[in-house]
């Protein structure tokens, strides 16, 4: 391998491109100072890696770009190539030829390395050269400065071109390596054991905590096994005996309604028939007017009959016919005077007629009104009856609290005798109406939580409990709940979100004293308008919060939908509503009904008014009627008087002339005909009356009876709403509690649950198995999944841990067989170079010895080197005693030794020669000469010694000032070049 070309294209002095061809040999480069022989030198140094600005003679690394002359503007970029021929595969890389590139551009310093003209990194550059003798420390660029400092160096400093002729420079950078990776591996290793440790501290108790978990867990397994299949049976039984109630109350009611229709009937039936009565009475008073008449004709008939004849005989005896006219005409005027009378007392018997038909028909009307108002009351006694009923059921389920369970009544009982007993939490909240529904879903269970002042003050209550069997209940102490609410950023969320309408607890009022009660189990529950938008709000917050509807639907934690119907169930605040309104109902009603009453009252006074005017009135009418009779009497018997007379007159000449007796006779038969005719009607009248008479007594009956009928059938009934109300009450619990511990509804339990159970047994079971699971006191059921993981993590860091220490072990191998390798060849080297070095300095100097020592021989690794010489007829001293001259060529002498043990493939000498004599010049040269044959020499020299020996020579120019340009001279234009 050599190098073949060097290109240089604003490169320091090289502002134009610049290609300088080498050959295998020596090649020198002469000129005078600053001409830019030594930018050569600087350039391969810079493509083979150099990153040292110092070593480059400059203060930063775009120094090295042409920076202008007095007729040349600076360049942006430097570039210089390197052309190795690589036939040999010297190079591990497989290439006949290898060209390395480096380019620095000004305006961003940024670098680029190229390999054949490809991309690389500088590192790819420096593993291609590593072991190549074109390394950093290896001996391919010598300056004058080297040689000189030589000498003056430190021991260890004069180490690293001893390692690198030994090549223990790559294992001495794989020792680096693998050093940082063991520091690496000691930090992993050491945080990797802090973390065993701690998890270690917590597996033990979380351990504990996960198996009291799983017995928790199969305890609840099996309670809810035994309890859903209680709670299904129970609801089972219950909905079938509510079927039954229903079905009997809907019997009852059509009963009830038939009832209602045929006492309706029968009273529609009873008005008709005493309607008939009273037209049958009229009638009869009628008739009997019309009997009296037919009577009165008949007597008068009769009469007239006596009296005509008596007449006759007496006008036929003691008619006198004049006395006769004049009697007739005093008759006359009795008559008129009778008729005038008679008149009178008929226009008042007709005014005191319809007087009395207006006070009968005033009679009429205060009846039919007052029946009106017997009805209505009667209806009123009966919502009134029935309102009193439901007020019964509100009270037993608002008061009584028969809806609550066994143990919430008893502890609620006993509430004077136990200290700190508040009440129950359904009963200490009140909202508006619209917000019950929305309230009863959000508190479900809790309705029946009871709050108490202190912790102490629930136990002694469940103490109280046990102690009297008397069922279990849930308890709130006020100074332990503690308030809960949405974080701040869900409540920013919610409240731009539609339909959020706010946190339950806000709708809710109740005393100041239970605030944490109220904050606890309604803080974190929001209230929105509809389901979608409760669907859509629980997941905007992860489904952390439990969401529900104004209708009642919920979205619980963990997003599971509950919604649906529930006709039966009423919660605890709508029955308080409803007792508020119902007792209301019945006071207005009761109010009423008294009303009503005293109107009827009223009413009755003035029947009994209108009756006593009647009586009065129909007293006058029946004197009238007398009167009307007498004066018609009166009025007949003048006329009769008077037609008797003039009849007397026309009979007697009847009589006389004998037509008058029969027409009597006829008239006095028609009149007692119709007598008779009106006699019979009446009878017939008065027997159909009685035959009313027993109807109505039979229909009075009926009504009383079915009117008893219909009072059992209401108490029947209001019996059984009691008993529907409270089953409904006890089968919305068990839905309840199906929900709330179970989050199943009645549908899935029954179909999951279907197993037989007895239900004795049962209860007892489940009774145990909530005593185990109380006395398991506090579980963490997260216990389970943080075991496993942290079990999980512990064996993986272990595992981890394990490794970790395999690879620790494996580098400190790793390391020891290199440090092993490095000690055995640094030292095979250095013994060599010892010996080698003897030989070339005796032949420099012309005999003497010298000698390499190491400066700590105990540590072979880090030694530094020494070095002992004795020049012919001198003592033996220390390198640095010695003349720049013979410093410089004990230098060379080294130089030459490291040459002869470790061949490299190119050496550039940068005037390494200067301080040496002409005879020591040419010594230096004919070693050039002989090593030329294994190592390319580039020579920058002054001396004509060496320039003897180059085969090939360049000379350096600035023709144009500042702008070094290489031309190929002869030795002769050489040493000219070099002088001038
Ligand atoms: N970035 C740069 N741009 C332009 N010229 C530069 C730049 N860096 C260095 N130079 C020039 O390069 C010259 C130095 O070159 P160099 O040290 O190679 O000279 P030399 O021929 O080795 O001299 P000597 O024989 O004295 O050692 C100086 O003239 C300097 O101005």
């Amino acid at each position: 391998m050599y190098l073949k070309k060097i290109e240089l294209h604003g490169f320091k002095s090289f502002a134009d491109k610049s290609v300088i061809e080498f050959q295998p040999g020596i090649t020198g480069i002469v000129g005078p100072n600053g001409c830019g022989k030594s930018n050569i030198s600087d350039a391969v140094r810079w493509v083979l890696g150099e990153q040292s600005v110092k070593s480059l003679r400059g203060s930063n690394m775009s120094d090295v770009i042409f920076n202008g002359s007095e007729d040349r503007k600076a360049q942006s970029v430097a570039e210089v190539t390197l052309v190795f021929d690589n036939e040999d595969r010297f190079m591990n890389f497989d290439y006949n030829e290898v060209e390395i590139t480096r380019r620095l551009y000004r305006q961003n310093n940024e670098a680029e390395y190229l390999i054949n003209r490809e991309p690389c990194r500088l590192k790819d550059i420096i593993d291609l050269i590593m072991d190549t003798g074109l390394g950093r420390d290896s001996l391919s660029i010598i300056s004058q400065g080297n040689i000189s400092s030589f000498a003056d160096s430190k021991p260890e400093e004069r180490r690293g071109m001893f390692e690198e002729a030994a090549g223990v420079a790559k294992y001495k950078k794989r020792k680096l390596e693998s050093i940082r990776k063991l520091e690496r591996t000691k930090d992993n290793l050491d945080r990797v054991e802090d973390i065993c440790l701690e998890l270690e501290k917590q597996i033990a108790p979380l351990r504990r905590q996960k198996e009291k978990a799983e017995v928790y867990l199969e305890l609840k397994d099996q309670l809810q096994s035994i309890e859903v299949s209680v709670l299904v049976k129970e609801i089972e039984n219950l909905s079938a005996s509510l079927k039954e109630l229903n079905d009997s109350l809907d019997s009852l009611d059509k009963e009830k309604v038939t009832i209602e229709g045929q006492i309706l009937l029968n009273e529609q039936q009873n008005e008709t028939l005493k309607k008939k009565m009273y037209d049958l009475d009229q009638e009869v008073n009628g008739l009997q007017g019309q009997l009296l008449t037919a009577m009165n004709n008949v007597n008068e008939l009769e009469t007239q009959k006596v009296e005509i004849d008596t007449n006759r005989k007496h006008i036929l005896e003691n008619t006198d016919k004049e006395d006769l006219q004049a009697r007739i005409a005093q008759m006359r005027a009795i008559l008129q005077d009778a008729v005038n009378e008679y008149n009178d007392r008929v226009n008042r018997y007709k005014e005191t007629k319809e007087e009395k038909l207006d006070l009968e028909a005033a009679q009429e009307k205060n009846r039919s009104e007052m029946m009106a108002l017997r009805q209505n009351i009667e209806n009123l006694n009966l919502q009134l009856h029935n309102n009193r009923n439901r007020r019964e059921q509100l009270v037993d389920i608002v008061e009584n609290k028969s809806g609550y369970s066994y143990g919430v009544r008893s502890i609620m009982k006993a509430k004077d005798s136990l200290s700190g007993i508040i009440g129950v939490l359904g009963d200490l909240l009140e909202s508006d109406a619209q917000y019950e529904t929305a309230l009863t879903t959000a508190l479900a269970g809790a309705v029946q939580f009871i709050v108490t002042k202190t912790d102490q003050d629930a136990r002694e209550a469940i103490h109280f409990l046990k102690e009297n069997k008397s069922g279990r209940a849930t308890f709130l102490p006020v100074e332990v709940m503690k308030p809960r609410s949405l974080r701040d950023d869900h409540l920013m969320v919610c409240q731009n979100f539609d339909g959020y309408l706010g946190v339950m607890s806000d709708f809710v009022r109740y005393p100041q004293e239970i605030e944490s009660v109220v904050l606890n189990q309604l803080g974190n529950i929001i209230l929105v308008d509809t389901l979608k938008h409760a669907s859509a709000l629980s997941r905007a917050t992860f489904a952390r919060y439990k969401v529900v509807t104004m209708d009642g639907e919920v979205v619980n934690i963990g997003g599971s939908l509950t919604g649906g119907t529930n006709k039966s169930q009423s919660s605890n605040f709508a029955s308080k509503r409803e007792l508020e309104m119902i007792k209301e109902t019945i006071v207005s009603q009761e109010k009423e009904i008294n009303h009503k009453k005293a109107k009827l009252n009223e009413l009755d006074n003035l029947a009994r008014e209108i009756s006593h005017h009647l009586l009065q009135k129909q007293m006058s009418f029946a004197k009238l009627e007398v009167v009307v009779t007498n004066k018609k009497s009166e009025l007949q018997v003048a006329k009769s008087e008077y037609e008797s007379l003039t009849h007397r007159s026309v009979e007697l000449s009847e009589i006389e002339s004998g037509a008058q007796d029969n027409q009597l006779i006829n008239e006095l038969n028609e009149a007692k005909k119709l007598r008779d005719r009106l006699t019979e009607s009446i009878q017939a009248k008065r027997e159909l009356r009685m035959s009313f008479v027993n109807e109505n007594d039979k229909l009075e009956e009926t009504l009383r009876a079915s009117r008893a009928h219909l009072r059992e059938i209401q108490s029947e009934m209001t019996q059984k709403q009691v008993n529907k109300a409270k089953q409904e009450t006890e089968l919305s619990n068990y839905l309840l509690r199906l929900n709330d511990e179970y989050k199943m509804t009645y549908e899935f339990a029954k179909e999951e649950y279907t197993q037989e159970i007895n239900m004795g047994e049962a209860k007892e079971n489940v009774r145990l198995l909530r005593h185990k699971i109380d006395s398991l006191g506090n579980v963490n059921l997260q216990a389970i999944e943080d075991y496993q993981e942290v079990s999980t993590r512990y064996e993986t860091l272990n595992s981890q841990r394990l490794d970790l220490i395999n690879a620790q072990d494996s580098i400190l191998k790793a390391i020891d067989e290199m440090d092993e390798i490095m000690i055995s060849r640094f030292g095979e080297t250095f013994e060599k170079i010892n010996k080698e070095f003897n030989i070339v300095f005796r032949n420099l100097f012309g005999g003497g010895k010298a000698e390499l020592r190491y400066s700590d021989p105990d540590n072979i690794l880090e030694t530094g080197i020494d070095i002992d010489v004795q020049p012919p007829g001198k003592a033996v001293q220390n390198i640095t005693l010695f003349s720049g001259g013979e410093k410089a060529l004990i230098a060379i002498s080294c130089l030459f030794a490291i040459l002869r043990v470790r061949p490299v493939p190119m050496c550039i000498l940068d005037e390494v020669e200067a301080a040496l004599d002409v005879a020591n010049v040419e010594r230096f040269a004919k070693y050039l000469r002989e090593f030329s044959t294994q190592t390319q020499f580039i020579v920058v020299t002054h001396r004509e010694g060496t320039m003897e020996e180059c085969d090939l020579l360049y000379g350096a120019t600035m023709q144009q000032k500042g702008v070094t340009k290489l031309v190929s001279v002869k030795l002769k234009d050489a040493i000219d070049l070099a002088g001038a």
